[in-house]
Parts: C-alpha cells; structure tokens; sequence
C-alpha cells in the first residue's frame, strides 16, 4: 500500500489536474457507473463537532474509496485546522487497499475545482471582480478555483474577523496570485461590486443581502453542510434566475439555505435547474444571458474525493513518490 502524505500530494497535484478528474467523474456519475451512498455522521456535540463517512466506488474504473473527514471548529483557537481527513483507496478487483492519503488539501481542492467548473459553465466570461466571503481554509482553493477559469483582476475579501481577511490576502500574494487584492468591512459595497461571489463560512445566518445582488452576478456557496447553517438569503433564492447544486441527494439533506428555503416556501427543490454534472455534459444551459443571477450550492460527495484520490495514486505512482508499505 503507498502512504501519501500532504506534501507530496500539493507537489504533485493541481487545480487544473483536480478539474480534469471531476469532469470525468461527473459525466461517469451521469452515466451510472459510479456508487455513491450517502455519507455515515457521528456527531460530537460537547465540541459542536463531527466525523463523516464518505465511501464511494467507480465501477468502470474498479475503485472504492472510503474519506474519514472530522469538522472540529473549535480547532483553529488551538492552531489545528478546523476540517482535517484521510482518503483510502482499494482495489476493486481483488480487495487490496491500494493507498492511504491525507485528504485535507484534497478536499479543498476538489471542492474548489468543482467551484472552478461551476464558475465556468455560469459566471459571465467578462468577469473581472471576485469578492470571497469568508477567509477560512476552505477559501483559499475557492480563489484558486476561480482565477484558473476567469481573467479576475480584482478580489475584495469580507470576513468577520478583518485582520484574519489580511493575514488570508498576505497568504494569496506568497502563493504567487498577482491579483490585486483588498479587505472590506461593508460586506453590501463587496456584494454590489462583484461579478463573481465565493462563500465559504460556517454560519448558521446568511453572510449577505440577497437584494444587493446586481444583474448578472455568479454565487458560490460551499460552506453550510447542515440543515440548521445557512450563508444565502431568501431574497437571493428567489432573485437566482438558476441554481445548480453539486449532488442533488446531498443538497436535500444537508445544505440549509435551500432546506430553509423549502420550508419557508420561498422555494422548492424542483426548482434546482440542474446538478453540475447535467451542465458540463450539456445536458441543461448553464449561463444563458448577461443579466443572469447563478447560484452553485455545493456540499460535497464521496465520489468527488474518490475522483481526486485516484489521480494522486496515479501521479505518485508514476513519479514513485509514495511510501510504500507491506501490509
Ligand atoms: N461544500 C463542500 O464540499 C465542503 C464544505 N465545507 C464547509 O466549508 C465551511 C468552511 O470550512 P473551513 O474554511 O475549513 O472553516 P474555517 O474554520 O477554516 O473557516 C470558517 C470561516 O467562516 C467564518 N465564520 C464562522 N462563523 C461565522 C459566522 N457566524 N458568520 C460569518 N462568518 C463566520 C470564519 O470567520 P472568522 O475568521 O471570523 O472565524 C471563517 O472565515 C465549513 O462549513 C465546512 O464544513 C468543508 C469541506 C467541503
């Protein structure tokens, strides 16, 4: 079995890589060829805490993988990242566990690839501005995401700690981004500003005003992954002329804005234009016309780990950067 550890996972393994291997997983997701039960959770409330269970298997590629991801958010207080998780593959045809990686850069990878994607399909391609909500660990990737499909030439960072938006901003600029960049307090003047918006928080209220959304403007929400969390209004709801969500199971479980919205009948789930996958195969029109509103909601599902847990196995195992070990 290869032992993949973080570092030779961000060496070796690339936005535009994790983009390549989530296109092909969705279009075989459209295809039914891959299994994707819905994840197991133990919850640890005395820490507001929990532990998820993602396993997956691609039938065609003869695959299974199974991510133990934690979500412990008082971790940051102790220099612990808050999300942290571990991805092990095994082979389909005669049962060996082929590998076992830190799955923590991957999952901000891939979920910022399947931001890219969305962005893509449904964000005008004369988008120039991205303003980022939020500026924990996951945003990071989201920003990446976005500056590999859209010549961004401005992002404005709201978070609800400032000087957190500066250290993430610093971050950016270390990195190599060469994207201008600036911190705003008034998160209406960050909305109205934006052609593109990432949400990335853990809050259990939304994180804007849906009214100060302008004519033709895209949305990310990747944060809220229980029904009591939300980050998006009614008011941007009812405004979005399209929502697409990542996995339509998931979302009807797990994102809050849109349960909320259900509930409160602002909405419906048969109001989902479509799952990413059904845009990107062609299927359903992604963004139509300029004065469009698009909303991409994403809580994640195995089979999108799985996807970039099998191209790490394949570039570590060509390179023969793993560490292998006899079980
Ligand atoms: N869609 C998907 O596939 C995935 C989604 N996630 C989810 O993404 C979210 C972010 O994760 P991660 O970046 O790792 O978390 P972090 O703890 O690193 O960052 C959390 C961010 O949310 C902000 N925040 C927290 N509470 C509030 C609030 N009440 N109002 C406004 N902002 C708030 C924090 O602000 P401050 O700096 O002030 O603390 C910080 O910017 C989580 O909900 C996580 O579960 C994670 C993995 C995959």
């Amino acid at each position: 079995m290869l032992i993949i550890n973080e570092q030779q996972i961000q060496k070796t393994y690339k936005m535009a890589d994790a983009i390549q291997d989530l296109k092909a997983i969705l279009a075989a997701n459209l295809q039914g060829k891959i299994d994707n039960p819905h994840r197991t959770v133990l919850d640890f409330p005395e820490r507001q805490a929990s532990a998820l269970y993602m396993p997956s298997a691609d039938r065609a590629g003869r695959i299974a993988g199974v991510k133990v991801v934690t979500i412990f958010p008082e971790n940051p207080a102790q220099g612990k990242p808050t999300t942290q998780g571990m991805i092990l593959l095994t082979d389909a045809d005669n049962g060996e566990h082929a590998a076992l990686m830190t799955a923590s850069y991957l999952t901000r990878l891939r979920t910022g690839a399947l931001s890219a994607i969305a962005t893509d399909r449904l964000a005008r391609a004369d988008s120039r501005t991205l303003t980022v909500i939020g500026t924990g660990a996951m945003a990071f990737e989201q920003v990446l995401g976005v500056l590999e499909v859209r010549s961004i030439e401005r992002i404005i960072l709201v978070n609800r700690t400032p000087e957190k938006a500066e250290a993430f901003g610093r971050k950016l600029t270390a990195f190599g981004v060469a994207v201008p960049w600036e911190v705003e307090t008034d998160v209406s003047k960050a909305v109205r500003a934006a052609d593109i918006i990432c949400c990335a928080t853990r809050s259990n209220e939304p994180v804007f005003a849906g009214a100060d959304l302008q004519p033709g403007t895209h949305i990310n929400g990747v944060g809220s992954y229980l029904p009591s969390m939300r980050e998006v209004d009614e008011a941007t709801l009812a405004k979005a002329d399209k929502i697409i969500v990542d996995d339509l199971e998931g979302v009807k479980n797990e994102a809050g804005e849109l349960i909320h919205g259900a509930q409160s009948g602002v909405w419906s789930f048969g109001d989902v234009h479509a799952e990413l996958a059904e845009v990107v195969e062609g299927q359903k029109p992604g963004r139509e016309e300029d004065n469009e509103i698009t909303f991409f909601k994403s809580v994640g599902a195995a089979f999108f780990d799985l996807a970039v847990a099998q191209g790490v196995y394949a570039k570590v195992r060509a390179d023969g950067t793993g560490i292998e070990v006899e079980m």
